[in-house]
């Protein structure tokens, strides 16, 4: 076994241990007895020297021209490309997701880094006419100040890539708090900032628990905004202390996303999307397609092909090339997997497959769920309405579009949703009529591109649209200008009309 990591906190441009000394382990969730990295345990006084050294790093930082700070962050791209092979390798090791995956989670962050990069030549604002002769007016976007980076474990590359590029771009300085299961994924990720040559201070990074060095940032007065990941109880935690203290925030919760398959589908693509949907990164994305809604015509066909599928599919360590489906990431999240299938037999479901931690003597040292068909689903049922986060799929028989179209909606999230149809008539529909940040027709729920809006309506979010150019919305204020150049007061016309 080789040696673990040891991660340290990045402060003003220095790797530090945490002020008390403390630390904790992070452990490969497909082999439970490797410890991977340890990592600072991390307190508020670790955090205060991090806003500290932020809040001075922002005052020249701000000052550097956009597009030479769009170019640090296209070095990140860079360097994320030449070490895109070992990143993957960590990422698979730490957090378990299969290879492949993991090197499509590098490549969001190279995506991000060029994306982002180029709007460091654009940042546009609006010029527009003013009411009076002599005069311009014009908006320009401000950054916000010192960010604070709230990251999960599913994606520990492309979703602190996704929040601190566009926050660079924009002229803040960032401290990224990431998962306490991916400590190592997110010192490699910063170390190639670091070696981007980012100014002290600009990137910043601190280790350790969601209720100790992430409550204090959130708690922190002098951070400026809070761009969240994760889920609905600490989302409420950070929306209400920054609502308490006076911060922007930015929340990206969960989901319950569901694909139709209507009885004039492709049947095969269908099940292509149902299954990476459903199964990839073992269902733990926000994107995971946790309910296949089946029209009645099709859905013992189409319940005889998932089965078929979903048992040929090989459990095994993220690293192993041959592995379709990872390790849960932790036990905890392995048990609250397993509770779901008792609440979903006490309910009445169906398990037609799986329903099983995996305890074959190749798995049985890691956290390993079969892959799950719950039948007899029904919209009412907890398993129908919350996020399971592992690999469970439930089936609910429909018997029109619009009854599928409705139970799609009927639920307090709404990020990501899917359509299987030949009919344009009901493309369209769907996309008119689906409740949730983002629609694929004949697509699996999952697979966004980062250059188009990410996030979702209802308990989602709070509004805010990761990704795209709506990410400069995140990370700027706006500024209307007025220049005068009459040499003499002028005023605004009063409106008379009253
Ligand atoms: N939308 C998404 O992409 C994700 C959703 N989830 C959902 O969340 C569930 C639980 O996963 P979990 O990892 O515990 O998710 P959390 O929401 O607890 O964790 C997300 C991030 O928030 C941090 N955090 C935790 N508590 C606080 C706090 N009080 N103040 C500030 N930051 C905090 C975590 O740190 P730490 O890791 O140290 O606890 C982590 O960095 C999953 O089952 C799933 O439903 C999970 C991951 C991603
Ligand atoms: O698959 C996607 O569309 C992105 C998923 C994601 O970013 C997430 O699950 O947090």
């Amino acid at each position: 076994m080789e040696t673990p990591l040891s991660c340290r906190n990045y402060i003003d441009g220095q790797w530090l241990s945490a002020a008390a000394g403390t630390t904790l382990e992070s452990r490969n969730p497909a082999l439970i007895h490797e410890v991977v990295a340890t990592f600072p345990r991390s307190q508020a006084d670790d955090v205060d020297t991090a806003v500290t050294a932020a809040s001075q790093a922002y005052r020249s930082w701000r000052k550097v021209p956009a597009p030479a700070r769009a170019e640090y962050v296209f070095r990140v791209g860079e360097l994320l490309a030449k070490h895109k092979e070992k990143l993957a390798q960590l990422i698979s090791q730490e957090m378990g997701k299969p290879l492949t995956e993991a090197r499509g989670d590098v490549q969001e962050g190279i995506d991000c880094a060029f994306y982002s990069a180029g709007e460091g030549r654009r940042l546009f604002g609006q010029t527009t006419p003013s009411e009076m002769p002599n005069k311009f007016a014009m908006t320009v976007r401000m950054p916000i100040g010192v960010c604070a980076l709230i990251t999960p474990w599913n994606f520990p590359m492309a979703i602190p890539c996704w929040k601190a590029m566009p926050a660079l771009v924009c002229g803040n300085t960032v401290i990224l708090k990431p998962a306490e299961d991916t400590p190592a994924c997110a010192t490699k990720l910063i170390e190639i900032f670091a070696a981007a040559g980012f100014p002290p201070g600009v990137v910043n990074l601190v280790h350790g628990m969601g209720e100790e060095a992430g409550k204090a940032l959130v708690e922190h007065p002098d951070i400026n905004l809070v761009s969240f990941t994760g889920s609905s109880e600490t989302g409420a935690f950070v929306g209400a202390t920054c609502g308490r203290t006076h911060k922007r925030v930015c929340l990206e919760m969960g989901g319950k996303n569901a694909q139709v398959v209507m009885e004039d589908a492709d049947l095969e693509l269908a099940l292509d999307g149902a299954v990476w949907g459903a199964f990839g990164t073992t269902g733990q994305r926000c994107t995971a397609t946790s309910r296949l809604i089946l029209h009645r015509d099709i859905k013992e066909k189409f319940t005889t092909m998932l089965y078929q599928r979903t048992s040929k599919l090989r459990l095994g360590a993220g690293t192993d090339p041959d592995t379709e489906i990872g390790p849960i990431i932790n036990q905890k999240q392995l048990q609250r997997v397993s509770e779901y299938m008792n609440i979903a037999r006490e309910e009445g479901a169906k398990v037609l497959i799986g329903g099983e931690i995996a305890r074959e003597d190749s798995l049985k040292n890691g956290y390993f769920f079969q892959p799950t068909i719950l039948d007899g689903v029904t919209p009412e049922m907890r398993v129908a309405r919350e996020e399971i986060f592992g690999p469970v799929v439930c089936l609910i028989a429909v018997s029109s579009f619009e009854e599928a179209i409705a139970i799609l909606n009927d639920t307090n999230y709404g990020l990501s949703s899917s359509v299987y149809t030949r009919d344009i008539n009901r493309a369209f529909t769907a996309m008119r009529d689906i409740e949730a940040g983002i629609t694929y027709i004949n697509g699996p729920t999952i697979g966004a591109e980062v250059h188009l809006p990410f996030g979702g309506v209802k308990q989602t979010g709070n509004g805010h649209r990761e990704a795209g150019t709506t990410a400069l919305d995140v990370f700027t204020e706006w500024k209307s200008v007025y220049v005068d150049f009459s040499g003499n007061l002028q005023r605004a016309q009063i409106d008379n009309r009253s």
